[in-house]
């Protein structure tokens, strides 16, 4: 369970302050589908980045099962992010010379996997995302969709609780956004996992089961509808 309390962060460039985050509570359980959304600039970018550990805010704390993560080391900080937390961006991230099975299996060095088990478990995550035809491609040989796929299968391959999404269909046309967001759909309810996605997208805003809109740096929540369970 997440649990966020007071989290404010302020940027200093040069003379200038931006307070991106102005003061956010936030409960999010376990198992559960969270949609960020807002205007440009609002902060959403800056919520995911607290919520992943990736940055610490100003003030306040993010706890994640009861731990707060802007008080843990970088060394511990690195590890709970590795073994907890899989994230995906809207410009996929992956490293262009290594093929899709290298570039999942990347996300399991950290852990200290042997090389013929993260082998198989990459396999078997590319297989899970429809790639496994296309093991051994690199990106530039796949397209948008895919390389998606790709980055999903690199965010879940090492069993993490949370999947953290920041506008992953944000470079994907129409069609492929819907069959990306079908997978992510399917992969949060069979894995039982936290879902956390930062949109622009109405369509898919609209369709969430909670809804947190954030504006200058304040977070409103709306509760749509019961998250549908298969
Ligand atoms: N590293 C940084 N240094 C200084 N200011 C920053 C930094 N990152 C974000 N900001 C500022 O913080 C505010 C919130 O930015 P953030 O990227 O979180 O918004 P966003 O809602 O994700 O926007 P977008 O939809 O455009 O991605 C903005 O005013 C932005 O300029």
């Amino acid at each position: 369970m997440y649990k966020l309390s007071g989290v404010t962060k302020r940027y200093s460039r040069g003379k200038e302050t931006v307070d991106a985050l102005r003061g956010i509570d936030l409960v999010i359980e376990d198992g559960d589908q969270l949609v960020i959304q807002g205007p440009t600039g609002g902060g959403k970018s800056t919520l995911l980045q607290m919520i992943g550990g990736l940055d610490r805010p100003t003030s306040g704390s993010v706890e994640l099962d009861g731990v707060d993560l802007g008080r843990l080391s970088e060394a511990k900080l690195t590890k709970v992010r590795s073994e907890n937390i899989g994230i995906i961006f809207q410009s996929f991230n992956l490293i262009p010379t290594l093929t899709a099975q290298e570039n999942v299996e990347t996300a399991l060095v950290p852990m200290g996997t042997k090389t013929a088990e993260r082998r198989r478990l990459a396999a078997e995550a590319l297989t899970a995302v429809g790639l496994g035809e296309r093991l051994g491609h690199l990106p530039s040989e796949l397209s948008g969709g895919q390389q998606q796929r790709v980055a999903i299968a690199r965010a879940l391959v090492k069993k993490p609780k949370v999947l953290l999404a920041d506008e992953p269909t944000g470079n994907l046309d129409e069609g492929t956004r819907d069959e990306i967001m079908a997978l992510l759909e399917g992969l949060w309810q069979e894995y039982g996992l936290t879902f956390i996605l930062v949109t622009h997208d109405s369509a898919i805003a609209k369709n969430a089961p909670r809804l947190a809109t954030i504006k200058q740096g304040l977070v409103t929540v709306t509760e749509q509808r019961q998250a549908v369970r298969l």
